[in-house]
């Protein structure tokens, strides 16, 4: 019948996308591995073009390698393409207020994203009221003390950012950050597997595991959004005072047309939605910086030459092109997204005489589009130079204000791209930059043979939401007057009150001194 269907459904003129040919309903599912599928759909692309399309049980999926293409569609036609396929393992993510980066292409979406970008354009308006910039100061002596948890401390960063931003206190970010990981795994096709065979929902409760586990974290997680609900409700009634995105919906209560429930499922959500994306991208910096150590080289020279003895500040960026291509290379290389967050059409639609369906998945697949080698040559390379080189193909003037990771294709497409790339280039500019400024990081020397020990250039985890796995590296203070000013600016905005400090309000612990200061050693490695 499926068939059948796709047949009699072609407009006259029209024809089918090219594809991988595979079974009728299943497709060439058992092709797809269950890790880094994003590679075969490359290696698809490759074959079929730029554009090509698969039947998988039961439903049109398109995969896309190209920026203009992905642009056309998305972005020019986004009246057409900008709903949410089903997560077959969420109940009814689309309709649900609840989720709002998977909601359908529906009234409450529309609701909830007017009101977000409301509250997140004032918090841009404010610089953020400087939040990733005082917090940097407690990632950096974090890191100090314990480089090794460095994915811990990367969550925190953001956690304690988007804690304080949404809900105008930093005592959040645990449970923000035990949340986002439950939601990713409860998302990730890697993980779950009604999210690759839909099927699997037509289980009764009882039968189906999924079902089961599922509905517990979400009664944990709904909890969890009322507990933060409330805990700013007090903060207002104690007369506190921070500004917040979740005050603002207080403030305004009545106006956004959203019960107080569903605020605070929206904010709860942009909660989520802002930690382990940007860590991730600070965990990428580590590992780029061992595997091209030379970059750490400019990239210093330049924070030392504008920002000399202090960290560098949001404002630095016009003078620091050098650290804002080191973080687009960072998102190119290793996109956060790399299976990228597919939308849905909602119209049938020709394109260049290719007809697509309504309903199609449509995935702009971000592993393939960042590895096109006419837009950038040597992909598999970490090359900042791409943006800073005229002889690029990706390069652009003034570099007073590009490089910029602003609308870059790692943020998606059209009226559904991220909300949160203002925040995330702060969060960079300051997390990046500040571990430039403060540590030298390599491959960790073994000390029985004295030679590096090597580590893997793509050993990335599969869910939505990739990051490196466990890597050795060392990671030492530039001096030891580079540490001190380190902990002199965390306690100094632990003293006036900019940052909470240290959990427990044991006050900063000293660093040891007992760091190898091989910065010059590591220079000449470089
Ligand atoms: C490196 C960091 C980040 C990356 C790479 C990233 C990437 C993305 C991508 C690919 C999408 C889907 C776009 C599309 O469908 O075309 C998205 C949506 C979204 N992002 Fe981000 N994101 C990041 C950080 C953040 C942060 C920090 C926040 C908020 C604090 C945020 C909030 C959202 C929201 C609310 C959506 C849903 C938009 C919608 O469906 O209408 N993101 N993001």
């Amino acid at each position: 019948v499926q068939v059948l269907r796709s047949y009699t459904q072609l407009p006259k003129g029209t024809r089918w996308l090219p594809g991988p040919k595979g079974l009728p309903l299943i497709g060439r599912v058992w092709d797809i591995p269950r890790n880094h599928s994003y590679k075969r759909f490359k290696v698809w692309s490759d074959k079929f073009g730029p554009i090509y399309q698969m039947n998988i049980f039961g439903y049109n999926h398109i995969w896309i390698a190209s920026d203009k293409i992905a642009t056309d569609l998305l972005s020019r036609k986004s009246q057409y393409f900008s709903d949410r396929p089903p997560i077959n393992n969420l109940n009814n993510s689309k309709d649900a207020p609840e989720y709002l980066p998977l909601l359908g292409y529906n009234d409450i979406w529309k609701r909830q994203r007017k009101f977000v970008h409301g509250v997140m354009s004032h918090s841009v308006a404010e610089h953020h009221h400087n939040v990733p910039y005082q917090e940097t100061k407690q990632y950096l002596v974090d890191l100090l003390q314990n480089p090794t948890d460095h994915e811990r401390i990367a969550e925190s960063f953001t956690g304690r950012v988007i804690s304080r931003l949404a809900f105008g206190d930093v005592r959040f970010d645990d449970d923000l950050r035990t949340h986002s990981h439950a939601l990713l795994h409860a998302i990730s096709p890697a993980a779950n597997l009604p999210n690759i065979v839909p099927q699997l929902r037509l289980l009764p409760y009882y039968l189906s595991p999924w079902k089961m586990a599922e509905s517990a974290r979400h009664d944990r997680e709904r909890a969890f959004f009322v507990e933060l609900f409330n805990a700013v409700d007090q903060q207002i009634k104690d007369g506190k005072t921070e500004p917040s995105y979740m005050r603002t919906f207080f403030e305004n209560r009545g106006k956004s047309g959203m019960s107080d429930l569903e605020g605070s499922y929206v904010i709860g959500m942009v909660g989520l939605a802002g930690i382990l994306t940007t860590a991730s991208a600070l965990m990428t910096y580590i590992l780029a910086m061992c595997l091209y150590p030379e970059w750490q080289v400019k990239l210093q020279e330049e924070v030392d030459r504008v920002c000399g003895d202090r960290m560098p500040e949001p404002k630095d960026a016009p003078q620091m092109p050098v650290l804002r291509a080191v973080i687009k290379e960072i998102m190119r290389w290793r996109p956060v997204t790399p299976s990228s967050i597919p939308h849905e059409s909602t119209e049938d639609f020709v394109y260049e005489g290719y007809f697509i369906p309504k309903g199609t998945h449509i995935h702009p697949s971000q592993w393939a589009i960042t590895r096109d080698t006419t837009t950038y040559p040597d992909p598999d390379t970490y090359n900042p130079a791409r943006w800073l080189d005229p002889a690029y193909p990706t390069y652009q003037f003034p570099l007073t204000k590009y490089p910029t990771i602003q609308n870059f294709t790692t943020f998606g497409y059209g009226r559904r791209i991220c909300m949160g790339m203002d925040l995330v280039e702060q969060e960079l500019l300051v997390g990046v930059g500040g571990m430039a400024w403060a540590f030298n990081i390599s491959k960790k020397r073994d000390e029985a043979t004295g030679k590096d020990v090597e580590i893997a250039s793509h050993d990335y985890t599969s869910l939505l939401i990739s990051r490196p796995r466990a890597f050795e590296f060392e990671m030492v203070p530039r001096s030891r007057e580079r540490e001190e000013l380190v902990w002199e600016g965390y306690d100094e905005a632990v003293r006036t009150g900019e940052i909470g400090g240290r959990k427990g309000g044991e006050g900063s612990p000293r660093g040891s001194g007992e760091f190898d200061y091989s910065s010059d050693a590591m220079r000449e490695k470089a």
